[in-house]
């Protein structure tokens, strides 16, 4: 069962000007998937598609969950300045009218050991803290479907291999994620599929294995895939 539809043929921040074009990949019940690409690439832009919050759209992003609930996790935190990190759990909870918000709210706090953050408010915190707290909001409707824009980055060791399992149990659950992310050696290792994006276009949508097989690149790493693709012409050349 697929959690997550994108269907795009083209699209943009403005009507002449489109940003991305032929971006295809589905995120499957349990499925991670790992958005590629360089800086530029289009990858925020693609999630920003799939979060009906670009002004320009042709195309379709369906998401299967059963009460259309998701959670996202931006790549930068965005607060309220003036209400601490408890505040805007009970906000979230009471907004979204989530049942049991508390209880669920105080299991999570537990989880992410961020006990002693709560009565704060989030911009004294630190960026990976800042981050916990993002998680702890994403996570809180139990959504089926998770996006996170690159998680990993201000994370020390001991919070990503918190996320890590946090990412297990999620799945586990059911839930599909949609991760962007440059940590390519972390991606490789936990991701179902890969959707590689250069200049704006999906260039392909595939297992590591498979991304091997299409490079000729028998036990190559995410990266030398990635590197392969993208200079796949520069190297045609020289074949
Ligand atoms: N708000 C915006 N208005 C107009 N163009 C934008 C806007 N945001 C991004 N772009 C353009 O869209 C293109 C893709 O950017 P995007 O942020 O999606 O890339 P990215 O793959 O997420 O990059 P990075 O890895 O650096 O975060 C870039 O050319 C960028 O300049």
């Amino acid at each position: 069962m697929d959690r997550l539809t994108i269907d795009v043929q083209k699209a943009g921040y403005s009507e002449n000007e489109q940003v991305i074009q032929d971006i295809h990949f589905m995120v499957g019940a349990g499925e991670l998937v790992g958005l590629i690409g360089e800086n530029g690439a289009g990858k925020s832009t693609t999630i920003k598609a799939i979060l009906g919050q670009l002004p320009f759209v042709e195309g379709k992003v369906t998401i299967h969950t059963g009460d259309g609930v998701y959670g996202y996790v931006p790549e930068r935190p965005v607060f309220y300045e003036e209400l601490t990190v408890w505040e805007h759990i009970e906000y979230c909870g009471v907004m979204r009218e989530i049942p049991d918000w508390e209880e669920k709210a105080k299991e999570l706090i537990k989880t992410f050991r961020a006990e002693n953050y709560i009565h704060q408010l989030p911009h004294s915190l630190s960026k990976g803290t800042q981050q916990k707290i993002m998680l702890i909001i994403a996570l809180l409707p139990s959504p089926e479907l998770l996006i996170i824009d690159e998680p990993f980055i201000g994370l020390d060791p001991r919070a990503t291999k918190l996320l890590l399992q946090i990412i297990d149990v999620e799945r586990e659950k059911g839930t599909g994620i949609l991760m962007c992310t440059h940590v390519l050696d972390t991606a490789e290792k936990i991701c179902d599929q890969f959707v590689l994006l250069s200049n704006g276009t999906m260039f392909t949508s595939d297992t590591l294995h498979d991304l091997q097989i299409k490079c000729r690149l028998p036990g190559g790493s995410l990266l030398d895939c990635f590197d392969y693709l993208i200079d796949r012409d520069a190297y045609d050349e020289q074949d």
